[in-house]
């Protein structure tokens, strides 16, 4: 039996091609068209939208995305056994699908947008997610080019992404992200739910950029961080030591016995101003 959409069941589609999931692209497959949905509508509307999707796989997020009325899919997918699966998808959306075959970490993602609203939905392999997450996170122009990020993590990595201060998970990840963006975790997804199933439960995290955020130099940023979270259980006049210690602390109007994990977003960026 057909899918809502009119195109054949994702368990068919894969078997037809011999898609078998492969770990060292972290391969998990999202198979239910419903679920796919929900993860496309936590992205908001996406009528006139071009939404960058990073790893379709057999392209069950992508036929959602399409589904919900986004102008424009560009998709780009590291594995070309999926391709012939994501034509399918493109000769039933005429000239709303384009794929292409690459690496997403050597994607110049703003170089392909186009005018018009951008929004970005991924279910990714953790480290690419990761790693794509922040180089969203850092250009110096800003806003981005996109309005919107929604990308799918294992749960302790949604969790570092939305931390703010005093909580267990707050690193440098939770302070990037605090910093410009408003993160939220949407829901979980369990293991079950992918073919194959993962060992952790999965979650859906939506990224929309600040307008203004703090004025600050990000790869100073990155400095006070990398030092304050390098040794987290530390006082920060120890921890910060490498980068001007008890005087930057000072000058910075900081407690210097304060731990790193208690300081906000905006303390942050205070240090990495008064560095
Ligand atoms: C977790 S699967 C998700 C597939 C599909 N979006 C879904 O939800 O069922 C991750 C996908 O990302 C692709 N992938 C892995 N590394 C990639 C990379 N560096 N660039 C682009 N795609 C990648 C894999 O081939 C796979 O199709």
């Amino acid at each position: 039996m057909a899918a809502l959409d009119g195109l054949p069941p994702l368990r068919d589609v894969i078997q037809r091609h011999g898609l078998d999931a492969r770990k060292a692209l972290g391969q998990n497959f999202l198979l239910d068209l419903n679920l796919t949905q929900k993860v496309a509508r936590t992205a908001g509307s996406l009528e006139g939208v071009t939404v960058f999707e990073v790893g379709p796989g057999p392209g069950g997020l992508t036929r959602a995305i399409l589904a919900l009325g986004a102008a424009k899919v560009i998709a780009v997918e590291r594995d070309a056994r999926c391709l012939p699966a994501l034509a399918e998808i493109a000769d039933h959306y005429p000239g709303r699908l384009e794929v292409i075959e690459g690496d997403a970490l050597k994607t110049d993602f703003s170089a392909l947008a186009p005018q018009g609203p951008v929004k970005i939905i991924a279910n990714l392999p953790y480290n690419v997610g990761t790693q794509l997450l922040v180089n969203w996170l850092l250009p110096m122009q800003w806003p981005p080019f996109w309005q919107s990020l929604t990308l799918m993590f294992q749960k302790e990595v949604g969790q570092r992404i939305v931390a703010q201060e005093d909580d267990n998970h707050y690193g440098r990840l939770g302070v990037l992200c605090g910093w410009r963006t408003q993160a939220q975790m949407a829901f979980d997804i369990s293991p079950q739910a992918f073919t194959p199933p993962p060992k952790v439960t999965s979650t859906v995290v939506h990224l929309i950029p600040k307008e203004h955020p703090i004025p600050c130099a990000v790869e100073k940023l990155e400095a006070v961080t990398q030092a304050a979270f390098g040794q987290r259980r530390k006082m920060l006049r120890q921890s910060l030591k490498p980068i001007g210690g008890e005087a930057l602390l000072l000058k910075a109007d900081i407690d210097p016995q304060r731990r790193a994990e208690t300081l906000s977003v905006e303390e942050f960026c205070r240090l990495a101003n008064a560095l």
